[in-house]
């Protein structure tokens, strides 16, 4: 379980989020939803602790952990995929998962979520498509082992054909139940469908949120047209 509590934060004295609070339940998944700029990738700099805060908290699994180092934060279960499907390019799919994990019997059990990659671990990272990359990004960070996991944009820069097998992907986690995911997300259809709640972040602060759902759908966008 994830809560941000009244979060202000920003770059130098620039205030980028004012007052965000934001919380993913044990076992449940949140998308976080709205424009460029709006604040989103702060808001999961703040909690995985690359970025310090001016004023609130960080509790993850109920304990404070607004000062501990990210490196800390993913001793106790926290997992964080950035934008940008990174990867070393010339060192092959299992290279890079061995980097974390040279256990085969765990690079196997996260392989079964990402059916893509087992027939490409021989090849170099550089060579895969950014879907591919994508799912070996995502891949690399399960290898931690963590109870809380979070995506930034993992669409981000794929082609629209290969969106369905990032959704289907996450859509896996967020129904594992033993896992809690913030995702923040684009592509508001896909958000909504593979996660139980959202929140729309404009201009640094929380204008929106509920269950998610298709249902929700219509919600969203007008929140994101104000
Ligand atoms: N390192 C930084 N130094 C100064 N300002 C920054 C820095 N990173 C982001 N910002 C500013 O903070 C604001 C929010 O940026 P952020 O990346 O969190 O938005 P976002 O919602 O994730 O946008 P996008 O969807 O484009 O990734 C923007 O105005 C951005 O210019």
């Amino acid at each position: 379980m994830l809560e941000l509590r009244g979060v202000t934060a920003g770059y130098g004295r620039t205030r980028v989020l004012a007052d965000v609070t934001v919380e993913v339940p044990r076992g449940g998944a949140v998308a976080i939803m709205g424009h460029n700029g709006a604040g989103k990738t702060t808001l999961l700099r703040v909690a995985v602790g690359l970025l310090p805060v001016m004023s609130g908290q960080v509790l993850l699994d109920g304990a404070d952990v607004t000062r501990l180092r990210p490196n800390r934060r993913v001793a106790r279960g926290l997992g964080y995929v950035p934008q940008g499907q990174l990867s070393f390019p010339q060192m092959t799919t299992l290279e890079n998962l061995q980097l974390v994990s040279t256990d085969r019997a765990a690079i196997d059990g996260v392989l079964d979520t990402f059916p893509a990659l087992r027939g490409l671990l021989a090849r170099r990272a550089g060579l895969l498509s950014g879907g591919q990359r994508q799912q070996l990004a995502i891949a690399r960070t399960l290898l931690t082992g963590p109870r809380m996991l979070i995506l930034d944009e993992p669409t981000e820069g794929i082609q629209p054909n290969v969106v369905a097998e990032i959704e289907s992907v996450v859509t896996a986690l967020t129904a594992r139940g033993d896992l809690s995911v913030l995702l923040v997300e684009q592509h508001v259809g896909f958000a909504l469908r593979s996660t139980g709640s959202y929140y729309v972040l404009e201009s640094g602060r929380i204008t929106s949120s509920g269950a998610g759902g298709p249902d929700a759908l219509d919600a969203v966008r007008a929140a994101m047209a104000v």
